[in-house]
C-alpha cells in the first residue's frame, strides 16, 4: 500500500520553532516508567493498553502496544479508537518526557492504513515536530510487529501546554498527590503534595 491517501496539508500547520529537548530529559536507551498507575495507556489497568516506551536517538520515543482480544473492534482486529488512544499516549509521552512541559491533547488525527490484528504488537515511533508558544506539534508512525514492519497507522497531534493546576481544577483535586505516587513524576514536575 502506498502513502497516496495520507494528507498533503503542511505539518506543522503553523510556523514553529524546533523542539528544545529539556536538559534533564531522559536520554537514549532509558525505559520510561508509567506516568500514572491508573493511566489507561501505560498504567496497571485491567484490559488497558499496557504500553511501554523507550527513548531513542534524535528525539524519537519508541512505544509498544501489544494488541490483545480485549482491544477488538471488528472480530480479530484492533478497535480504531483504541489505536488512536495508543497514539495519544505515545505522542503525549514523547512531549511530556522530552520537553518536560505538562500538556494535554488539543487535536489528534489518525490515518489507518492497514488492519492491526489481535496478537500483533504495534511499534510506534514518535517525535516532536515543532513548538509555537504553548502549542506543541508531534507525529508518529505505528509499525506492525517490529520497528521496521509495515506502517499500519500514522498520527499527528497538537498538544497544548497547561499549568499543573489544569489537573487539580478540572479533574481530581488530589491529582498532584496521585501523580506523586509515581516516584519519577515527583522529581520531574516539582510536585510537592
Ligand atoms: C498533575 C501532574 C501532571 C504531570 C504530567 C505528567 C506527564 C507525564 C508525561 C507524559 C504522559 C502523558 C501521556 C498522556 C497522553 C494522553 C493525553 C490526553 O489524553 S490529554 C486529555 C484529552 N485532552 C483534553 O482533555 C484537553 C481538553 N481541552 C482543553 O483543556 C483546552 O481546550 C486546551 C487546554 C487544549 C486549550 O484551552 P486554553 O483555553 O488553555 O487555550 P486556547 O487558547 O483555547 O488554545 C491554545 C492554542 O491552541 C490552539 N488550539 C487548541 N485546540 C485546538 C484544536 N483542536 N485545533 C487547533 N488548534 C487548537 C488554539 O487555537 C490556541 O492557539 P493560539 O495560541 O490562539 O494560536
Amino acid at each position: 500500500m502506498s502513502d497516496k491517501r495520507l494528507p498533503v496539508t503542511p505539518w506543522p500547520p503553523v510556523r514553529t520553532e524546533p523542539p528544545l529537548v529539556h536538559a534533564d530529559a531522559p536520554g537514549p536507551g532509558v525505559k520510561l516508567e508509567m506516568h500514572y498507575v491508573e493511566c489507561f495507556g501505560c498504567g496497571d489497568v485491567d484490559n488497558g493498553l499496557h504500553m511501554h516506551s523507550t527513548v531513542g536517538e534524535a528525539g524519537v520515543v519508541y512505544s509498544q502496544f501489544p494488541v490483545t482480544a480485549a482491544h477488538q473492534g471488528a472480530p480479530g482486529l484492533a478497535h480504531g479508537g483504541l489505536l488512536a488512544c495508543a497514539f495519544d499516549e505515545a505522542l503525549g509521552s514523547t512531549v511530556g518526557n522530552l520537553l518536560r512541559r505538562p500538556a494535554v491533547t488539543g487535536k489528534l488525527e489518525t490515518d489507518f492504513l492497514r488492519p492491526v490484528p489481535v496478537g500483533t504488537t504495534l511499534f510506534i515511533a514518535a517525535k516532536v515536530d515543532g513548538v509555537a508558544g504553548r502549542k506543541i506539534y508531534a507525529s508518529a508512525d505505528g509499525h506492525l510487529d517490529s520497528a521496521d514492519g509495515a506502517v499500519a497507522v500514522r498520527a499527528r497531534g497538537l498538544f497544548v501546554q497547561v499549568g499543573l493546576d489544569h489537573f487539580t481544577r478540572n479533574g481530581d483535586p488530589d491529582a498532584l498527590k496521585k501523580f506523586s505516587q509515581t516516584p519519577s513524576r515527583r522529581a520531574d514536575w516539582d510536585i510537592n503534595p
